[in-house]
């Protein structure tokens, strides 16, 4: 393949996207980005959004275990960086450092193989529940996001590629530890809300988990792209594993706010059906990952949500006269289908379930 080709700012047609950026990138030298991953000039990163000397709050999740008392804290400083932030990072989580770099490089040995091997995964059914694939959703973008992505299904049942060989047992282990987390902060987290600690698993059947790897290599023009566009996360709680690389920011306060990686703690985030079940005291939040020019970023993103059958609807005890419910019921399944399917539009898959003011639900 011609580099010049690759050079071109021309949309090259010749060139298959869809094998993914790492091919592009492992397949010569590129000194500029091609057009299809170039964005328009508003929705670019600019080092002038950041928020200066803010950071998103850090909970130390031990205290969940120790006495009444600690545990009331918790659940405190929880509830407080859930209503404030909704996302923080988790420190003392009991996971250990091993089994996390071991989840890291299962990933980037995933990523590492040849695309043959990754393609057998591509499929354009969005709840397929392995799948390998670039950008966020090819049918429905025009200019593509630099990241290519292997998502699974965890729970209730795990699917994983067959290679790496290592892959799957790697996997098993770290979800099921990554899923215990999400559930010992749901039952939290559920509390902080005034409701039992087993009321959100007991409503969302058990709760689904799915397994986002992203991968982003470096970029020869990081600021005219973007690792994945701004969103909000469907779930209820994402767990999310990066690593030392960085790039992530959080929407707060109608500003960017970078997150700096912090090597073996969890970044945690509220997605759109906890939004939902909690009546918008907790709002799921919007974020956006950028690249850079010198180094892979790999990050690892647990979403935990409803069971994909459940009907989603504002918890009844969080409804009263003041407090109108704000969200039709909707399955977590054609949900998830309809964010799937569309382009990346930050929250907009959550304002399609809100009630309008005046609507009669
Ligand atoms: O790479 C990141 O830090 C964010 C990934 C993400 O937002 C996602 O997978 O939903
Ligand atoms: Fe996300």
């Amino acid at each position: 393949m011609a580099v010049a080709m690759l050079d071109s700012r021309k949309n090259n047609d010749e060139y298959d996207y869809m094998k993914g950026v790492k091919h592009l990138v492992d397949s010569g030298a590129l000194n500029s980005v091609p057009i299809k991953y170039v964005f328009p000039q508003h929705s670019r990163p600019s080092a002038a959004e950041i928020a200066e000397g803010e950071s998103i709050p850090i909970i130390d999740v031990s205290g969940l275990d120790k006495t009444p008392a600690e545990r009331q804290e918790a659940i405190k400083n929880l509830g407080q960086a859930c209503r404030d932030w909704g996302f923080f990072q988790v420190v003392n989580h009991g996971i250990p450092e091993s089994l996390i770099s071991s989840m890291l490089d299962a990933a980037y040995q995933f990523f590492s193989l040849s695309s043959e091997e990754k393609m057998k995964y591509e499929t354009r059914d969005v709840l397929n529940p392995l799948r390998y694939g670039t950008s966020f959703n090819v049918e429905a973008e025009q200019i593509f996001n630099w990241r290519d992505y292997l998502k699974h299904f965890c729970h209730p049942e795990l699917y994983t590629p067959d290679n790496p060989p290592i892959y799957r047992e790697v996997a098993e282990q770290y979800f099921k530890e990554t899923r215990k987390l999400a559930l010992r902060l749901i039952g939290a987290i559920s509390e902080s809300l005034g409701l039992k600690s087993d009321y959100i698993q007991t409503v969302f059947n058990d709760c689904f988990q799915m397994a986002v790897l992203n991968l982003y290599p470096p970029c020869p023009e990081p600021d005219q792209t973007m690792g994945i566009a701004r969103h909000s996360d469907h779930g209820v709680l994402t767990i999310l594993l990066e690593n030392d690389v960085g790039g992530l920011q959080v929407l707060h306060e109608g500003h960017w706010v970078a997150v700096e990686p912090s090597p073996n703690a969890f970044i945690v985030n509220v997605g759109d059906h906890l939004e939902i079940l909690s009546n918008g005291r907790y709002k799921s939040v919007e974020h956006r990952a950028v690249v850079n020019s010198e180094r892979t970023r790999i990050s690892i993103a647990a979403p935990n949500g409803p069971s994909m059958d459940s009907l989603v609807f504002p918890a009844p005890q969080l409804i009263d006269e003041i407090h109108p419910p704000l969200y039709k019921s909707r399955s977590y399944e054609e949900y998830m289908r309809d964010q799937q399917s569309a382009r990346l539009r930050g929250k907009g898959t959550l304002e399609s379930v809100k009630i309008a003011k005046g609507e009669a639900t």
